[in-house]
């Protein structure tokens, strides 16, 4: 594999997904890279149909392997919300300010104690061949009452995690990568990709 497709719009996960592959020798693009790239809808049930269905299209496109990531924010307080609907929990085509807003005003008077989250990622890789492998991460945290932190994207101002200290968007990326979600299935991704 000498060329990999990133089937993301998303601006913050393509600049993890790229840190956390870089030093793999494999030259990545991205939807803008292609005069054409497919909208999907993102109707499935779960993660993983969400990012199959975003790394087949891609591969359908392209011709190329193509990697999809799939991931929310799971609230067991709001009964495992938002979950696959993460980047519309506030409408279609919410920004992360709206999201956030929206998850506060759900948990409001809600003590930090119950407030216990996880991000889930979901990393769908697809060949021209038809394959597809499957990788997936967890990160545990909680659900702060108001943003602290500049970094990240999305919910990372809100999701406190103990171990560190901060909340997503107080660490630098580098830390963030390591313990993420994300970083956890890209890993998973790695071991399997380089492991003999
Ligand atoms: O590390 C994260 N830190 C903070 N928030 C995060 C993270 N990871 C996912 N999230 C949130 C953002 C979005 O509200 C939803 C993903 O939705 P998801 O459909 O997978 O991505 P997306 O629509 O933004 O881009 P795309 O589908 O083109 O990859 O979960
Ligand atoms: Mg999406």
């Amino acid at each position: 594999m000498t060329h990999l497709v990133i089937a993301t719009r998303n601006k913050g996960k393509m600049r993890e997904i790229a840190e956390l592959l870089a030093g793999m020798e494999i030259t990545l693009l991205s939807p803008d890279d292609f005069a054409e790239f497919p909208e999907v809808a993102e109707d499935g049930e779960t993660f993983e149909e969400n990012a199959v269905k975003k790394a087949r299209s891609a591969v359908v496109a392209t011709g190329l392997p193509s990697l999809a990531d799939d991931s929310g924010l799971i609230v067991p307080l709001l009964g495992g919300r938002p979950g696959v609907f993460s980047a519309r929990f506030a409408r279609e085509g919410a920004s992360d300010g709206e999201n956030n807003d929206k998850l506060l005003a759900e948990l409001t008077g809600f003590p930090l104690a119950a407030r216990n989250a996880s991000f889930c990622c979901v990393i769908a890789l697809c060949f021209p061949g038809g394959e597809c492998l499957i990788f997936r991460g967890e990160l545990a945290g909680m659900i702060l009452d108001q943003p602290h932190g500049n970094g990240g994207f999305g919910y990372d101002p809100l999701f406190y995690v103990a171990d560190q200290g901060k909340t997503l968007a107080e660490l630098p990326s580098e830390v963030k990568n390591r313990i993420s979600h994300r970083g956890k299935a890209l890993a998973e991704l790695k071991k399997y990709l380089f492991s003999p």
